[in-house]
């Protein structure tokens, strides 16, 4: 069996890039820039006040001295003449300041007086000034790839840049499989069980930036299995995904539908626990991965593999799942010849962080792995570990 890091690999090869589309930048939020953008303007486009208070000639801006105030420039309404020596511009702040004046004296550094101030306190030249293009001029540029974060928003705004050209989200097809499987708020007979794993699934890929697709049920026949593939194909999925029917059963169908769909076939069986029978292939420009079923599993398989296809596909080059250091909180026995990725809680201490593993780890138990905050890593026949032993965790909330 292949191993977890390969795994990774294979499937990031069967996903393509996406194709670019622009939004509304109020849109592009976790989006990848597709092109670089260039600024529009000058920020700020003028020489700004940083303060409240009076723009007047550095020579001016003496102790003692007194000055008549001969205009105001506020925000959005800057004061046109040019300040002499002896004058002073009532200025706010974010207002153009006037030609001529060089800096601005805060107004608690002043004693006004109708229209004369007496500078109490000395300032020196470009003081509370921010140049025209401090910030940026308009030959700046916003790099591509880039994955847009929301100050990222507020710069390209800055930039009078209302849309944005970004990586196309990928659409990606959740396919429930298997007979004993019912939608929630359904009637289930005695041998049913709800289908429940697929909603984490998309919860997961929406935040991720996906466009998932919750498609019917395929119960355990090659015919339901065919037809919904062909459904999600039919959609335009960039990826699909089934879950359930993936291992050695005699229901387990879903390897040769995929077969008969025809998928090239990338990988079937990790090393890994849970999610032992993982499989993965592609047709044409559509990736597919065959989740197991177990609920616990199917949600590490996608948060190990699913996402970081996801992410590959928005043009990401950061994709897989973040890993940190952890001391446990308890000593571990020997690891077995599969990688265990183990639910587990971890708390940042002060000195530390800390991560305690549950004691069940079955892979069908939910409540177990809502209550888990990272998966614990431990490497095939990882030797046995002390309380205090730095370990690999992924946190997963
Ligand atoms: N002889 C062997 N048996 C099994 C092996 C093996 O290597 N040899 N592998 C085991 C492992 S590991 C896993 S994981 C499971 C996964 O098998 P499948 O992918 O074929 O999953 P199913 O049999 O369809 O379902 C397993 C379990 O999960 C429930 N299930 C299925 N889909 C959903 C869903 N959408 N929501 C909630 N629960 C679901 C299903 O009812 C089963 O209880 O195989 C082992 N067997
Ligand atoms: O690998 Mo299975 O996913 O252990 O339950």
């Amino acid at each position: 069996m292949i191993t977890v890091e390969q795994a990774q690999a294979l499937c990031l090869e069967l996903v393509q890039t996406g194709p670019s589309e622009t939004v509304p930048l109020a849109d592009a939020q976790g989006r990848t820039l597709a092109a670089p953008l260039q600024a529009k303007r000058d920020q700020p486009p003028f020489s700004a006040s940083a303060m409240d208070g009076y723009a007047v000639q550095q020579g001016d801006a003496v102790q003692g001295a007194t000055l008549n105030v001969i205009g105001e420039s506020a925000a959005g309404h800057g004061w046109q003449g040019v300040v002499q020596a002896g004058q002073a511009v009532r200025i706010f702040t974010g207002a153009p300041v006037p030609e001529g004046a060089d800096c601005v004296v805060i107004q608690e550094n002043v004693t006004a007086n109708g229209d004369q101030i007496t500078v109490d306190e000395p300032a020196s030249s470009n003081i509370n000034i921010r140049p025209q293009g401090a910030d940026f001029t308009r030959d700046f540029k916003l790099c591509a790839p880039r994955v847009l974060s929301s100050p990222d928003l507020a710069l390209i705004a800055a930039m009078n840049q209302p849309d944005v050209p970004v990586i196309s989200k990928p659409k990606v097809a959740l396919i429930s499989t298997g007979d004993e499987l019912l939608m929630p708020g359904g009637d289930p007979s005695p041998n049913q069980i709800i289908a429940s794993n697929v909603f984490a699934l998309h919860a997961m890929l929406q935040d991720a930036g996906a466009e998932p697709n919750i498609l019917p049920i395929a119960p355990d026949t090659a015919d339901a299995l065919d037809a919904v593939l062909k459904q999600a194909s039919d959609w335009g999925a960039d990826i699909i995904v089934t879950i359930g029917g993936a291992s050695v059963g005699d229901h387990d169908l879903v390897a040769p539908a995929l077969d008969r769909f025809g998928v090239t076939r990338s990988f079937h069986k990790i090393a890994m626990r849970p999610g032992k029978p993982l499989m993965a292939g592609a047709k044409g420009t559509t990736a597919f991965l065959g989740l197991p079923g177990n609920p616990v599993s199917a949600i590490v398989c996608g948060h190990l593999f699913l996402l970081p296809m996801v992410r590959r596909a928005m043009g990401q080059t950061d994709v897989l799942p973040r890993a940190v250091t952890a001391r446990l909180t308890a000593p571990m026995p020997k690891g077995g010849p599969r990688a265990h990725y183990m639910r587990a809680v971890f708390e940042e201490g002060a000195e530390n962080r800390t991560v305690t593993a549950f004691d069940k780890q079955d892979s069908s138990m939910l409540t177990v792995l809502a209550n888990a905050n990272c998966l614990l890593l431990r490497p095939i026949d990882d030797a046995a570990k002390n309380a205090g032993d730095p370990v690999t965790i992924h946190p997963i909330v």
